[in-house]
């Protein structure tokens, strides 16, 4: 590691504890130096602020890799439109966050540190101004849900058409996406459950315990055809390497099935080859919501196979088990290229279970939401 990413990292240390004061301080600094910016944050702060600055966090812990961040920070620019974000905003972000990081950091603090956290902002929001200035598509897209289809309590299939223009995307990439009607500037990320298609429709799997979820929870229990929602620029990097010629591991928990569904409808169009292995996994049967439609496809098409398996019902027909647990049974994947989705904590025990197999880690790809 370089002594740039180094100071990062170790000063960092000195406010990791303290994430809810260094957040109250960012915002309320960021406000008093221009209280119009309040206008782009929700009118509840809870939750939502942090978003932005863990952005910031994430990227400057990983500046050390410019080359592999760079696509990364260009899409985060290009999905900040959607706030109407300018360079002065990010300039005025900045100087909130160097004085938050200061007065939370304390006497630990240093000037070097300073300096540090400095330049890799500088070099964090000019990739994400690039990024933004060389998108020609609008801000955001108006979007009408065209169907809404409950799985249980918890699980909705939403599709919508992008209206005015077409949206681009890549099958496995991700949106972020806005009920204006319920939660006004509050904006999550869901991955594109369909491959890209003529009639600009995209898929939703959304899914969320009562209760839980401000976004998730509106798309499932309050959305019906003919609303409106709101999608920004598409994101994520577990899109299909057509270089390849390796056989294909796809490893699915709950919705995390959502951009796996996307690569295999993009693999039906251009596949002939590869051996396209999908592992689905749920706590209990009634959750395999997409199970039917992944059956349809394996009479159709020779090169797929679908292993769904269930890890709270013993009873279940199939394989029993975390679904990480599961795909171990059926290696070792050391010549595949591998796609993982789910949760946090799933992603993370797949990801374990990979490495043992010795699978090179340049060929798996996996977006996570939270920490991996
Ligand atoms: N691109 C992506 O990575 C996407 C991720 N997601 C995320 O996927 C998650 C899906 O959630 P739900 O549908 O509620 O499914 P869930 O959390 O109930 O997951 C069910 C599956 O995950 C496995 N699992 C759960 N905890 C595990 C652990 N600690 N270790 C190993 N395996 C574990 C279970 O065995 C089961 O196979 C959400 O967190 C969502 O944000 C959703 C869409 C796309």
């Amino acid at each position: 590691m370089d002594n740039f990413a180094r100071l990062l990292k170790e000063s960092w240390t000195l406010v990791e504890e303290d994430r809810d004061r260094l957040s109250g301080h960012f915002y309320a600094r960021l406000f008093l130096l221009d209280p119009a910016l309040r206008q782009l944050f929700p009118v509840q702060m809870s939750g939502q602020g942090d978003r932005i600055l863990e952005a910031i966090v994430t990227a400057t812990q990983t500046v050390d890799d410019p080359e592999s961040f760079d696509e990364y920070l260009r899409a985060l620019g290009r999905d900040h439109r959607k706030y109407h974000v300018d360079a002065a905003h990010y300039a005025t972000m900045g100087v909130a966050l160097l004085d938050a990081l200061r007065s939370t950091a304390g006497d630990g603090w240093n000037l070097e540190y300073d300096q540090a956290w400095r330049e890799a902002y500088q070099a964090i929001t000019a990739k994400m101004v690039a990024g933004a200035d060389a998108d020609d598509n609008p801000p955001f897209w108006h979007a009408e849900v065209l169907t809404h289809e409950r799985h249980g309590a918890d699980t909705a299939v939403l599709t919508v058409r992008a209206l005015q223009h077409p949206l681009p995307f890549r099958a496995g990439q991700y949106v972020s996406l806005e009920a204006p009607r319920h939660h006004p500037r509050v904006w999550r990320t869901y991955s594109v459950a369909n491959a890209p298609n003529d009639d600009n429709v995209l898929e939703f799997h959304v899914r969320t315990p009562e209760g839980a979820g401000w976004v998730s929870g509106a798309l499932v229990r309050r959305t019906r055809p003919g609303d409106l929602l709101r999608l920004a620029a598409p994101m994520g990097s577990m899109t299909l390497d057509t270089e390849s010629t390796r056989d294909i591991l796809c490893v699915a928990g709950g919705v995390g099935l959502a951009p796996v569904k996307a690569l295999v409808e993009e693999l039906t169009k251009v596949n002939r080859t590869r051996w396209v292995h999908v592992f689905y996994g749920a706590r209990r049967p009634e959750d395999l919501y997409a199970l039917p439609a992944l059956q349809e496809l394996v009479e159709t098409y020779p090169w797929l196979s679908v292993t769904p398996a269930c890890s709270e019902d013993p009873d279940f027909d199939g394989e029993l088990g975390d679904i990480s647990e599961v795909v171990t049974r059926y290696g070792p994947w050391t010549s595949h290229d591998c796609y993982v989705s789910g949760s946090a904590r799933m992603v993370r025990a797949t990801l374990r279970a990979l490495a043992e197999d010795e699978v090179p880690p340049q060929h798996i790809r996996y977006d996570t939401f939270g920490n991996v």
